[in-house]
């Protein structure tokens, strides 16, 4: 049966959907093919990573499903709607947590709510501090971005991108500067939070271990301009061992991508 009421279409449509996203920069000078017709969808509540060479285009297509830029041909879809730009229902976290260094951790944190209002009914300060506590920062609200880590400045922008309790999270390289060990606790705390919150997370890696272990699904990239060359299942209880034989070998089959 054909679904055409607006509330029957978000039921029936995935989370998000690529269909045929392409992107050339520049079309009338040097026309760069970033994206060549991606193609895949998101399930509700899916943890999807998506991986592939350097200059492949992912971040292109972070910033198309943010609404930051446009597709040139193709088109994503948020619960069936096209994206036309950023929403509160897609929350970001990017690789330079981009803080305000005036504003304190729970100024950062509140930015977001002054504008759109909090989800419930909380006030801005309760929401702001109960997604502090979410990301174990609560004695920080008062410190300024510059005397925190790096660890602890990421946490501050995925507390901040939660605050408006968006369905789903895009994370764009979000620890790809943070210490080895630093960023095995933050991606044991994302994947709390994902778990409590049951929100479905796009995140963008270049390290495939980093994918392995968070993804329920891995969605590899082809060289520029990047098009989907295999979307891979993760299909590995959680919490996962990263020296196991099993991980090794989703690894293996992720990185045979890139060995040609
Ligand atoms: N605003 C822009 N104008 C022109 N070209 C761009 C622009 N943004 C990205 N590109 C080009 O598009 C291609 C894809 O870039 P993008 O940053 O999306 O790749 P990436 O896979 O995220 O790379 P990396 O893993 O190195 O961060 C690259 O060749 C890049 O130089």
């Amino acid at each position: 049966m054909a679904l055409t009421s607006d509330a029957g279409r978000e039921e029936a449509a995935p989370a998000v959907e690529f269909d045929g996203v392409s992107k050339v920069y520049d079309p009338e000078g040097e026309a760069l093919r970033a994206l060549d017709g991606v193609e895949f969808a998101v399930d509700r509540g899916e943890f999807v990573c998506i991986v592939g060479p350097s200059g492949c285009g992912k971040s292109t297509l972070f910033r198309i499903v943010a609404g930051l830029e446009n597709a040139t041909s193709g088109e994503v879809t948020v619960d069936g709607r096209p994206v036309e730009g950023p929403g509160p229902d897609r929350g970001m976290v990017f690789q330079d947590d981009a803080l305000f260094p005036w504003r304190t951790v729970l100024g950062n944190v509140t930015y977001g709510l002054e504008e759109v209002g909090t989800p419930g009914d909380d006030t801005v300060e309760g929401r702001a501090r109960h997604c502090l506590d979410l990301v174990g920062l609560s004695e920080f609200a008062d410190a300024y971005p510059k005397s925190l880590s790096g660890g602890q400045r990421q946490r501050v922008g995925i507390a901040r991108a939660l605050a408006v309790d968006p369905p789903i999270l895009l994370m764009d390289e979000p620890f790809a500067s943070v210490d080895e060990r630093t960023k095995a606790t933050l991606h044991a705390e994302l994947l709390d939070i994902w778990e409590g919150t049951e929100k479905t997370v796009l995140f963008v890696t270049h390290d495939v271990e980093e994918a392995v272990y968070l993804a329920d699904r891995i969605v590899v990239l082809t060289d520029r301009p990047g098009s989907v060359a295999e979307l891979v299942p993760v299909d590995r209880p959680r919490p996962r061992d990263r020296t196991g034989e099993a991980f090794t070998a989703v690894e293996d089959r992720v990185l045979s991508h890139f060995r040609d």
